[in-house]
């Protein structure tokens, strides 16, 4: 287990990942998130899940304090979303690929692990080639080190975007429907990847997704519509308290009742 994902930076044990109250965005003349409350646990995968629009990808930009307009309490791994000492603690993965497309895939991970992994002198450096050596096995590019990111699919761009926000192994990743275009095969081995996370390093996962059945694989779930949280709980007591099968019925079930 990550000790930095178990303890505080002074060393106490912590309450959960992520802590919101009455959140609440505006977007435009919008208000596109309406007073939220809910929380993310330490150590697990929690899905954020919910039709296009509803608002998903402006949480997770409030989270890691990219959104304006954001108000309420938000507190990230103790701390208020966006304090600075949570940038190496936090790796974040948009929905659009983030990466210099005129740069090889290893040229990418090196400019970003300087960035992450400051320092000087040749164990600073090693320490930085063996990072971003151990990212790129654990999103399976090795074989792409050397190829110009512009010349990727997309689920390869997607991939070297998550390799860069695995980067010294942050306490909390927050990934914006990472497995949109991947095919069912990379999606589950992405999907492994993610538990694997969990299990081994105590990292904290939220994944959003428009896709019901990615539900299945989270160990607990927020559902969202229309900007409000309807649900927050695991995929079994959500199926168990509706009466339903699925995720996906679960979620109309709530809908209906709403
Ligand atoms: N710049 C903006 N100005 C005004 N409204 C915006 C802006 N950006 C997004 N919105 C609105 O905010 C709402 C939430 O958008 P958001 O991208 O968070 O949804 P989402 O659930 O992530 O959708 P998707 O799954 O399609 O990515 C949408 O109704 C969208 O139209």
């Amino acid at each position: 287990m990550n000790k930095r994902a178990s303890r505080s930076p002074s060393g106490t044990p912590e309450g959960p990942a992520v802590q919101a109250t009455g959140l609440s965005v505006v977007r435009g003349t919008r208000r596109v998130l309406r007073d939220l409350a809910f929380t993310v646990p330490r150590g697990r995968i929690t899905g954020l899940l919910g039709p296009s629009g509803c608002g998903k990808s402006t949480l997770l930009r409030a989270l890691v304090g990219t959104q304006a307009k954001a108000t309420g309490t938000l507190t990230v791994l103790g701390r208020p979303a966006g304090h600075p000492s949570l940038r190496s603690r936090v790796g974040y993965v948009t929905q659009a690929p983030s990466v210099y497309l005129d740069l090889t895939v290893h040229q990418n991970l090196d400019h970003f692990a300087a960035i992450l992994l400051p320092g000087t002198g040749r164990a600073a450096a090693a320490r930085r080639r063996a990072e971003t050596d151990r990212v790129l096995a654990a999103v399976d590019l090795t074989t792409h080190t050397q190829a110009l990111a512009g010349t990727l699919s997309g689920g390869q761009l997607s991939r070297v975007s998550l390799a860069v926000a695995l980067i010294g192994t942050p306490d909390l990743l927050v990934l914006d429907e990472p497995t949109v275009g991947l095919d069912p095969v990379l999606r589950r081995d992405l999907w492994r990847l993610f538990h694997d996370l969990t299990r081994t390093h105590g990292t904290t996962l939220l994944v959003s997704s428009h896709v019901m059945d990615e539900a299945e694989r989270c160990d607990r779930l927020l559902l969202m519509r229309d900007g409000e949280l309807l649900a927050e709980n695991t995929p079994e007591a959500l199926r168990a308290r509706t009466g339903t099968d699925t995720v996906e019925e679960a979620f109309l079930h709530l809908v209906d009742a709403a």
